[in-house]
């Protein structure tokens, strides 16, 4: 496979486990240093994931000075940082929205989408300064549509594709692209927490009629993620069976 991203660091915020370790291997794969931040590092075994992150730090994306400190180490160690994934998510409760408890949407705000902007506005000063970066902000379909019974987690992935809008033209002429993707449901151990109910459900709105692997954001991610990315900045790509054709 072609070494496309050799010589560049990648960061992957909650890539010990599900769609950000996919993304991560992948990004590997395509010849990237990967960073891996995630609450806690512990336990990584090189030969189930497939492969060795140059770095693994404990970071929550939630804290401003958590992802500040953990930007200045990577960077004490790496000397520069060309890709951010910004992967890290909760669902948060599976509620009706006059139900939802606030300190439950709080916590969702404030990993959903607090997170998010923490980690763009701590690694784009260093891409502005270099002229170059990609940052890819994994967002929802929920965010798109706005799923019932989810509405926290609706709200924050509106909030990050909306975000990832607004900051992709205030720098779309320093080489630095913010983009999103916006997949369906995948089968990782974030699916467990919904309802058998609410998963039927979920696939009987893909066409394709079956739900979405990690590998396959993976891959697309691994392009947004690259050079070969030139004119694209501020889109969200979906990832949803046909769902979404609009
Ligand atoms: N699983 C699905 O069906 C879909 C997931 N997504 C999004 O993809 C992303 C990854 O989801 P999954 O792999 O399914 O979840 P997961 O629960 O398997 O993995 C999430 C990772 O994020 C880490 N994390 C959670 N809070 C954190 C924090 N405050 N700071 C740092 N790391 C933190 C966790 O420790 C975990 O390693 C999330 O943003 C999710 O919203 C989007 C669409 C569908
Ligand atoms: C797993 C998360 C909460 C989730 C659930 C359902 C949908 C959907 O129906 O589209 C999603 O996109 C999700 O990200």
């Amino acid at each position: 496979m072609s070494q496309y991203l050799q010589g560049q660091t990648a960061i992957v915020t909650g890539g010990m486990r599900g769609i950000g370790l996919a993304i991560a291997r992948r990004l590997h794969v395509a010849g990237a240093q990967v960073v891996i931040w995630d609450l806690a590092v512990d336990g990584w075994n090189s030969t189930e994931n497939g492969f060795e992150p140059v770095l693994r730090q404990a970071v929550d994306v939630s804290s401003l000075a958590s992802v500040e400190a953990a930007f200045a180490q990577t960077l004490a160690r790496l000397g520069q940082v060309q890709i951010l994934v910004n992967n890290a998510g909760i669902n948060g409760p599976v509620v009706a929205s006059w139900e939802y408890p606030p300190d439950a949407w709080d916590k969702v705000i404030a990993i959903d989408l607090n997170g998010v902007f923490y980690c763009c506005r701590t690694a784009i000063a260093h891409m502005r300064e270099r002229g170059y970066g990609r940052i890819v902000n994994i967002a929802s379909m929920a965010g798109k549509e706005g799923v019932q019974y989810i509405s926290g987690y609706s709200a924050a992935k509106a909030g990050v594709i909306a975000f990832t809008k607004a900051a992709a033209k205030e720098l779309a002429q320093d080489g630095v692209m913010l983009n999103c993707v916006a997949p369906a449901m995948v089968e990782t151990p974030l699916m467990a927490e919904m309802t058998a109910e609410h998963i039927a459900a979920s696939k009987a709105k893909i066409p394709m009629g079956r739900f979405l692997k990690a590998e396959e954001i993976a891959n697309m991610v691994s392009w947004i993620a690259g050079p070969e990315c030139s004119f694209t900045t501020g889109f969200v790509f979906d990832l949803s069976g046909g769902r979404a054709t609009y």
